[in-house]
């Protein structure tokens, strides 16, 4: 595969003539700091560029620049100070391609002709591997295969590859399985480069040597584990469960998990066990009684956004709930919206989700529990809960769905802007901003990955004479320190799953019931280390979950009420929201510190398995957990509280940004929200007529939406949504649509679930 020039633009002054790698940020006519970068210094010929020698586009901008002050007759590039000579190297700066060298060598690759080979020069880094012109980047690499006593491997990967009669302009790049094939100079050697990949993380395939092998026997793996097998200590295969949806998006679950996912998974050494749901609430009835050693490495959804919410459900009304919600979950887009993988992971197609499963990683997110507060029953999220004209149409999109498929959404839509009820309610909300009850979390470490720096080797420089000292790199992480007592004993939060409650519709809402906006509106700063709500505001819950009804005048009264100790409930304090019913599951959530509580078995076999976890905090900061609490927080009081009346035309309560497959990257529904930072983002939409929703929704292509008159956009911690009795009486939960009998009161649990995966970059 050739090295796409105009995306890897940095690659071209990276590679000498004679295939050596030099380090990158290289300073013109100066040493290459090697340093600057982290990584040790190497033996390889170092490529200082030189402006009479373009080679690269390095050089190109460089010469360029020189010609012009020539012509423009100042003084040339040559005579000005070194110091000050200025390259654009902006582009360079920002990416280090290619990693960390592990292992240089010689492969000779197939020739065209029988019995014709080409002797190439290979590198692995720690991000790609390189030989002659070519590189392929390890997150593209599934598996590489290793013949017993044999000089050949196999590198199986699954590059995105461009049709070459299509212009750049149209069309995707596809991802494609390609295998290639090198056989190094002596088995040792094949052996070495075999090591060096399992250190970086790729599944090895032992298989019989290929001559010994019958035709087409060449996949099955060898029962009997060679020395080889075992001097490469490579990571182990993955058991997991797999919940398809065969319904999902347009019913093409089941043949996009066949032909694309199960081979990918297969190939990286994934035992599956798939269940197809059979109906609604399998899945979560499902995750409810499964035997969690069963999945020992997690739980696969192939779906939607609805399938994942019943397994998180299912999983978070255990009896175990604290050990289930640490229980990894792999996503699969195949439904309609897939608005979760795509938002926090960056993941919009089944075969890169997929890639993303073997690779590893975790990324925790928040859940928001939606509490009855007349029944006590509460429903988990990890998108969005609405309720307004999006529940509504949700509603009324039931009645198309056999009619017109997934353009039900838009049908529904239309009707109902034509025939636009009000929509009236009362929202009272905790903002997150109030600095007085804010709790700063700082150094929150993830402890896995802590224990993978300090354990393992620093990387170790492989040549092809060297001998197998590659360790896997996530098998050395020993015990892990228990963070229990460093985060304080963690508040107990015992919530009520009803599982056959008010849920009476299965439907998922389209782009465009969600009202999708355009251009992603971001902060950096978008309390990222600062996690108002983190832990003790994750509880903070409203007088209503007490048994007062929340109003206006309410805030008159607070006093008197707090007074009275019906406001709230303390975060440390553990306080039940709801006694138990027989017909109702209790789950004994640990709010908010998922990441502290976890158990040494629990966190050392998730870190063997799926490397570290990243959440809301700086994973590099440092190992000790801390809540760094300047100002002691106070508990919210009623006083905090501040309410609105509609009637509006929705409240959207957003757990991320809401983006969704089928828009453009930068459309964001809550562009401020982030899946980790322990709040949620509200907005309202005051009921201004159809004409300005229309608007709404057009703003919202353009990312516009914010700003109008009419819409109140903020992070909280805790919403109350009443209804009026007459009014519209459904809210949507993650494309579920619920009956609203009272009042519901929505809170964050922090950290309540772990995605498999990496999470997408922050801007
Ligand atoms: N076998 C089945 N038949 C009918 N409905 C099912 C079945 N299995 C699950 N469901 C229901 O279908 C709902 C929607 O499924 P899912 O979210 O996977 O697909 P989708 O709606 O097409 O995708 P998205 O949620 O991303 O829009 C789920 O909430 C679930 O209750």
């Amino acid at each position: 595969m050739r090295v796409p020039w105009g995306k890897l633009g940095a690659l071209s002054h990276k590679i000498n003539p004679l295939g050596a790698l030099s380090q990158s940020h290289h300073q013109h006519g100066a040493a290459p700091d090697s340093s600057r970068n982290g990584n040790p210094p190497t033996n390889n010929t170092q490529t200082t560029p030189t402006p009479g020698a373009p080679k690269s586009r390095w050089n190109l901008r460089a010469v360029s620049r020189m010609k012009r002050s020539n012509s423009s007759g100042k003084a040339g590039l040559q005579q000005e100070n070194e110091d000050n000579v200025k390259v654009d190297i902006v582009e360079e700066e920002n990416s280090d391609l290619l990693g960390e060298i592990v292992m240089t060598g010689t492969l000779s690759l197939p020739g065209k002709l029988i019995h014709s080979s080409t002797e190439v020069t290979a590198k692995l880094t720690s991000k790609a591997f390189l030989w002659s012109l070519h590189c392929i980047r390890l997150e593209d690499i599934v598996a590489v295969s290793c013949y017993e006593d044999s000089q050949r491997i196999t590198i199986h990967s699954y590059a995105f590859v461009r049709t070459r009669w299509v212009p750049e302009t149209f069309g995707r790049a596809r991802r494609c399985r390609t295998d290639l094939h090198f056989t190094a100079s002596t088995v040792e050697e094949a052996l070495g480069w075999v090591a060096a990949f399992a250190q970086q993380g790729c599944y090895i395939q032992f298989l019989p040597h290929p001559n010994s092998s019958k035709k087409g026997s060449a996949s099955t793996e060898t029962t009997t584990p060679s020395a080889a097998k075992e001097a490469v200590k490579c990571r182990a295969s993955r058991e997991m469960l797999v919940v398809l949806n065969p319904k999902s998006g347009r019913g093409r679950a089941r043949k996009v998990f066949r032909s694309k996912v199960q081979p990918i998974l297969e190939l990286a050494g994934f035992k599956l066990h798939v269940v197809e749901t059979t109906g609604a609430r399998h899945a979560q009835t499902m995750a409810m009684q499964l035997d969690l050693a069963s999945c020992p490495d997690g739980i696969i959804c192939v779906g939607g956004d609805g399938i994942i919410n019943e397994v998180l459900n299912g999983l978070l009304s255990r009896d175990d709930a604290d050990q289930a919600c640490t229980t990894p979950i792999g996503i699969i887009p195949a439904g309609s919206d897939n608005s979760l993988v795509w938002t926090v992971l960056g993941v919009r197609d089944p075969t890169t989700a997929a890639l993303a499963i073997v690779k590893g990683g975790l990324v925790a997110t928040d859940v928001f529990s939606v509490e009855w507060t007349k029944t006590g029953a509460t429903y988990m999220g990890h998108t969005v809960a609405y309720y307004g004209f999006m529940s509504d149409v949700l509603e009324l999109s039931a009645k198309y769905q056999g009619r017109f498929g997934p353009l039900r959404y838009f049908v529904a839509g239309v009707i109902r802007l034509f025939n636009l009820p009000k929509y009236k309610c009362e929202v009272q909300f905790l903002p997150a901003e109030n600095p007085s009850v804010e709790v700063r979390i700082d150094k929150l470490e993830d402890p896995v990955e802590h224990q993978l720096e300090t354990s393992e080797d620093k990387g170790p420089v492989f040549d092809s004479e060297s001998e197998i000292v590659a360790e896997p790199r996530l098998n050395n992480i020993g015990s892990l320190p228990n963070h229990e007592g460093i985060m304080g004993s963690p508040a107990k939060l015992t919530v009520e799953v009803d599982l056959f409650g008010p849920l009476d519709a299965t439907n998922e809402p389209s782009d465009y019931v969600r009202g999708l906006d355009g251009k992603t509106k971001r902060s950096p700063s978008a309390s990222r280390l600062s996690a108002p709500g983190s832990l003790e505001e994750a509880v903070a819950v409203h007088p209503m979950a007490a048994g007062a009804s929340p109003s206006p005048r309410s805030r008159s009264r607070s006093k008197s009420r707090s007074d009275r100790g019906l406001s709230v409930l303390s975060a440390m304090a553990p306080k039940p929201l709801r006694k138990s019913k027989s017909s109702q599951r209790i789950v004994n959530a640990e709010a908010g510190v998922v990441q502290s509580c976890l158990g040494d078995n629990i966190a050392n076999s998730l870190g063997r398995r799926w490397g570290p976890l990243e959440g809301a905090f700086d994973s590099k900061a440092g190992v000790t957990a801390t809540v760094q609490s300047s100002t002691k927080p106070r508990e919210p009081t009623a006083e905090d509280w501040v309410v609105r009346q509609g009637p509006f035309l929705g409240v959207m309560i957003c757990n991320h940004q809401c983006k969704t497959v089928q828009c453009l990257e930068t459309q964001a529904m809550a562009p401020l929200a982030e899946h980790d930072d322990g709040t949620m983002d509200l907005l309202m939409v005051r009921s201004v007529g159809r004409f300005k929703l229309l608007r709404f929704i057009i703003a919202m292509q353009f990312n516009r939406h914010l700003s109008l008159p009419y819409v109140e956009y903020m992070k909280v911690r805790s919403v109350s949504l009443e209804p009026s009795k007459k009014g519209h009486l459904r809210c949507g939960i993650d494309g579920e649509l619920l009956t609203l009998d009272g009042p519901i009161l929505t809170s964050v649990l922090p950290y309540q679930c772990r995605l498999i995966g990496c999470a997408k970059k922050r801007s």
